[in-house]
């Protein structure tokens, strides 16, 4: 039995990440299973979610960062084994998130190669989705969460881009992303490029039994 496909969908926040990443799990008849990041239901999970939402929870950028890892972490080995069994894993943030945020912060120390270290050995997905859009400062809960103003949002994306384009070869990104621009698109036009290009990628072959690792 093939393994099945890793998605991811990335992207900064309220670009309807979540939203596309239910649509797609619903599309494939939900035999995929959804793995949203952080995971807010774990111990782990829970500390994060408290940072996020409370601005006086106040803990090192180090120990935050490690956590969000750990909460990757913690779910590694259930996905691996959904994926083994057939069934495709969208995942909703993962890894790049991970580094971007935390890079952001521009902690002296805390650099690019630091922040991508905890997550290594975790699985690299087999396509990945990246949401843009530049009106997403308008949608409802923007400026909820800790990391919700437009400055650090706007360094976020830069780090993204660092990030594709100093750990990514451009054979991996030529064949396993796909950056959308999503400004002015329903959902449901956005669900028709992600579905589309997901089918494209199946028939292209490219994705193989082996696992790719960060
Ligand atoms: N294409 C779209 N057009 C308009 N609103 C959208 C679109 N996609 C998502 N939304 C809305 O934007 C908000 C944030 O979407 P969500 O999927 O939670 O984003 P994220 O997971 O990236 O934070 C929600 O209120 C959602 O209904
Ligand atoms: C997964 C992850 C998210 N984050 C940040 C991104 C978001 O600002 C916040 C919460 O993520 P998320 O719940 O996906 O928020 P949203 O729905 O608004 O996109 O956590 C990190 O800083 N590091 C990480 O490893």
């Amino acid at each position: 039995m093939p393994r099945g496909l890793l998605v991811l969908i990335e992207g900064l926040d309220r670009t309807g990440k979540s939203t596309q990443a239910a649509k797609l799990v619903e599309s494939l008849n939900n035999n995929a299973r959804l793995v949203k990041f952080p995971d807010r239901t774990t111990p782990i999970g829970k500390l994060i979610n408290q940072y996020l939402v409370e601005s006086e929870t106040q803990l090192m950028d180090q120990a935050i960062h490690l956590l969000f890892s750990a909460n990757r972490w913690e779910v590694a080995e259930t996905i691996r084994a959904t994926l083994l069994e057939g069934r495709t894993v969208v995942m909703d943030r993962f890894v790049y998130s991970g580094i971007a945020y935390s890079a952001a912060k521009s902690v002296p120390g805390m650099d690019l190669q630091w922040c991508a270290q905890p997550d290594k050995g975790l699985l690299k997905p087999d396509l990945t989705f990246f949401l843009s859009n530049s009106q997403t400062e308008q949608r409802a809960g923007f400026g909820d969460e800790r990391y919700e103003s437009s400055s650090f949002q706007s360094k976020v994306r830069q780090e993204f881009e660092i990030i594709f384009n100093t750990f990514e070869s451009p054979d991996y990104i030529k064949n396993h992303m796909v950056f959308l621009t999503t400004t002015g698109k329903t959902i449901d036009e956005v669900h028709v490029m992600i579905d589309s290009a997901l089918k494209k990628f199946i028939q292209k072959g490219i994705y193989n039994e082996d696992f790719m690792y960060f």
